[in-house]
């Protein structure tokens, strides 16, 4: 067995992230072979009981004081830190641990794994209070929302799950708006899948960028790129580190409530801005629009990419960082993503033939597709003026 176990280490080692993936679900799909009926249900019924108990982990800063400790803590060790008894921490360690979250290495002996450090940063963490406090009051009033609607598809911003379980009318952003730690918390998960791959063997950005001058950009000149719904500015960042000529020449929009409270960026300009608005920056190299598009019914999606295609000139692309979902065969991430802007937002993960329908619907066109994420299928969808 341990050679087995050997194996697909190595396997996975020497694997790209498709590969990883598909040992993933060869692994999920052996395990689906091996297991009996009441393993399934067992495990169904575990699945809120764990995110539970992680989010109570998070509140005690478990994972990060077992994280932050070389070597094991006892489980009094850690009761004292966290000021909870030790009989109630005993507990939630054994099941955490039992569940692959940690790992026991003795007699109320715990010490970090892989999970732990997962959950012990910023990220992890911020996923967990995204997941349990935002999504999961979402989730849980799924099931009684489409009774109620009959079953149908959603297509509304403000009549979905996320209004039933937050008992409110307002459009989901206008709502975090006024609830500022889960607003918070929604920004560091963004922050946190700020990769800049999108950038890497994107030809066309390559080709733009090393065109323009290293000198500080002129009153008159247009700027560059501008990040719509930008969030915290991670990709203008990423932008700037890669080709620094395009410092100050970058824009940063977002509501007024994330961009006032943001710290300057170097070489950011930053705007507060409603993409419902008329776009105020005429004839920009690239508009940006990454994870927007796919929180949005397709009506809402029109009026934003409106906005940006009358700012358009012929020389203007409007790059759309998001999901492109095959028509079959789609991987559950992707899968999940798609329910969850449903329920939470009003809002779908789109295939080719519906990103070229809403292009369309805003008097653009679909000119390429540059997949960077194969396992996820994430792509930079350049639109042009029709
Ligand atoms: C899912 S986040 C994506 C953030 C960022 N683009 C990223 O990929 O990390 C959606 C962003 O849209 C912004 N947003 C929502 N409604 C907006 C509006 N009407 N005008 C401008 N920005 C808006 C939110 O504040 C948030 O930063």
């Amino acid at each position: 067995m341990d050679s087995i176990v050997a194996q697909i280490h190595a396997l996975a080692e020497t694997s790209d992230e498709v590969g990883r993936l598909e040992i993933q679900k060869g692994l999920r799909d052996v395990q689906m072979e091996i297991q009996s009926p009441k393993d399934l249900l067992m495990s169904l019924a575990n699945s809120q009981l764990l995110i539970a108990t992680i989010r109570m982990g998070a509140d005690l800063k478990l994972f990060r004081n077992i994280a932050a400790h070389k070597g094991s803590m006892t489980t009094v060790q850690l009761a004292d830190i966290t000021g909870s008894s030790p009989q109630l921490l005993g507990r939630l360690l054994r099941y955490l641990s039992s569940n692959g979250m940690i790992r026991e290495t003795g007699l109320h002996e715990y010490q970090a794994n892989t999970n732990t450090h997962i959950l012990a940063d910023d990220k992890g963490e911020a996923m967990v209070y995204h997941g349990f406090d935002t999504h999961g009051p979402i989730v849980s009033a799924m099931p009684d929302f489409f009774k109620q609607n009959n079953y149908r598809d959603i297509d509304s911003v403000t009549d979905t799950p996320f209004q039933k379980a937050h008992n409110t009318k307002l459009r989901p952003f206008d709502w975090f708006v006024q609830n500022p730690k889960h607003f918070e918390t929604l920004q560091k998960v963004m922050t946190s899948l700020a990769g800049a791959e999108w950038t890497v063997g994107f030809d066309l950005l390559d080709m733009e960028a090393k065109k323009v001058p290293s000198t500080p950009p002129r009153p008159s000149e247009k700027p560059f790129f501008v990040d719509v719904g930008g969030g915290h500015g991670h990709q203008s960042i990423q932008l700037g580190k890669r080709y620094t000529n395009l410092l100050g020449r970058l824009v940063l929009q977002d509501l007024p409530a994330v961009i006032n409270q943001l710290p300057p960026i170097e070489g950011v300009q930053t705007e507060a801005y409603d993409f419902f608005e008329k776009q105020s920056i005429i004839g920009a190299k690239f508009y940006y629009l990454r994870r927007i598009i796919h929180d949005w019914p397709d009506e809402e999606c029109t009026k934003i990419l409106r906005n940006v295609a009358d700012a358009m000139d012929p020389t203007s692309r409007l790059l759309i960082d998001e999901v492109v979902l095959p028509d079959t065969g789609a991987h559950w991430q992707a899968t999940m993503a798609d329910i969850s802007m449903m329920i939470g937002l009003g809002g779908k993960e789109r295939t080719s033939e519906q990103w070229h329908s809403l292009a369309g619907s805003a008097g653009l066109r679909v000119e390429q597709i540059h997949l960077y994420t194969a396992s996820t299928y994430t792509s930079i969808i350049v639109l042009a003026l029709k």
